[in-house]
C-alpha cells in the first residue's frame, strides 16, 4: 500500500499554501512530515484525507488516483486521521469517542478496531468508561490515536501527537506506534520537532512556507512485508 502525492498545490484565500508537494510513503513505511508551525504540515494530512481541495497535483494510493475520492471513501480505504486538537467529544467516554469512526461509517468494523485499540493499548481499557473531559490532554493523545486506529488499518496519519504531552505519556505512545510495525500500517508523522521520533521513522520530509525543501533516509530499518 503506497502513498504518492505528485505537485500538490492548495490555494487558501487565493494565497498558495501547498506549492508542488511531491513526496511517497511506502508500504509499512515510517515517514516523519517536520516543519515550523505554518510551514504546512496540517493541510499536506488534509489533503490525504480528502479535506483539502487540490488545485494542483495528485494523490495516487497504490497508483490510483484518489484525488477527487471523498473523505469518506477515503476512510473506507483504512485511512486513520488523528487531528493535532484531538477533537474529542467532551461529554462522550472514551469508548464511544473510540467508536465515532464506526458509527458514522457502517464499513468501519467498530468491535474488531476496539478489541485491536485494546490490546494495543490495555491502558484504555481502564479508562474506557470515562468521560473525555476527565482527562490529561496526554490521555486524550491516547484516546485520539486510539480512535485514528479503528479506521486507519492501512495508513495512519498522526498530526503532532507527542505536542504538550508529558515525557512519560509521550514515550508510551511512541512504543504503541513502534509496537504498529508488526501490522504493516504506513504512518506519516507530521510534527514540528523530531526529538520523539527519531526512532520510529525511517524518513524525514523538510517542509518549509508549503514546499518540501529536504528528505532524509534516517537508517531505520522497514519492517518486511509479507
Ligand atoms: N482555513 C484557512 N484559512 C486561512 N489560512 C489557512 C487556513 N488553513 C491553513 N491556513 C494557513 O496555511 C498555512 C499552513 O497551515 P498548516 O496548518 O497546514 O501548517 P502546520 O505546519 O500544520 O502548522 P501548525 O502546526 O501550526 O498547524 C498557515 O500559514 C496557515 O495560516
Amino acid at each position: 500500500m503506497t502513498l504518492r502525492l505528485e505537485n500538490v498545490e492548495v490555494t487558501i484565500q487565493s494565497a498558495p499554501i501547498l506549492r508542488g508537494v511531491s513526496f511517497e510513503l511506502g508500504d509499512g513505511e515510517r515517514l516523519g512530515l517536520v516543519g515550523r508551525n505554518g510551514a504546512g504540515k496540517t493541510t499536506v494530512i488534509r489533503t490525504i484525507t480528502g479535506l483539502a481541495t487540490l488545485a494542483g497535483g495528485k494523490v495516487f494510493w497504490n497508483g490510483t488516483d484518489i484525488s477527487g475520492m471523498p473523505p469518506r471513501e477515503r476512510a473506507e480505504l483504512g485511512f486513520g486521521y488523528m487531528p493535532e486538537d484531538r477533537r474529542l467529544v467532551p461529554e462522550l467516554t472514551v469508548e464511544e469517542n473510540m467508536l465515532l469512526p464506526a458509527w458514522a461509517n457502517d464499513a468501519i468494523d467498530g468491535p474488531k478496531g476496539l478489541s485491536f485499540v485494546y490490546d494495543l493499548m490495555p491502558e484504555l481499557t481502564q479508562m474506557s468508561g470515562r468521560k473525555a473531559l476527565l482527562l490529561s490532554g496526554g490521555q486524550q493523545k491516547m484516546v485520539a490515536l486510539g480512535r485514528a486506529l479503528i479506521a486507519g488499518r492501512s495508513l495512519l496519519l498522526l498530526d503532532e501527537p507527542f505536542e504538550g504531552v508529558a515525557p512519560a505519556l509521550a514515550k508510551r505512545i511512541s512504543e504503541v506506534i513502534a509496537s504498529l510495525k508488526s501490522e504493516g500500517l504506513s504512518v506519516l508523522i507530521a510534527q514540528s520537532e523530531l526529538s520523539h521520533s527519531m526512532e520510529l521513522l525511517q524518513r524525514e520530509c523538510v517542509i518549509e512556507r508549503g514546499e518540501i525543501i529536504k528528505e532524509t533516509e534516517l537508517g531505520v530499518a522497514a519492517e518486511p512485508q509479507g
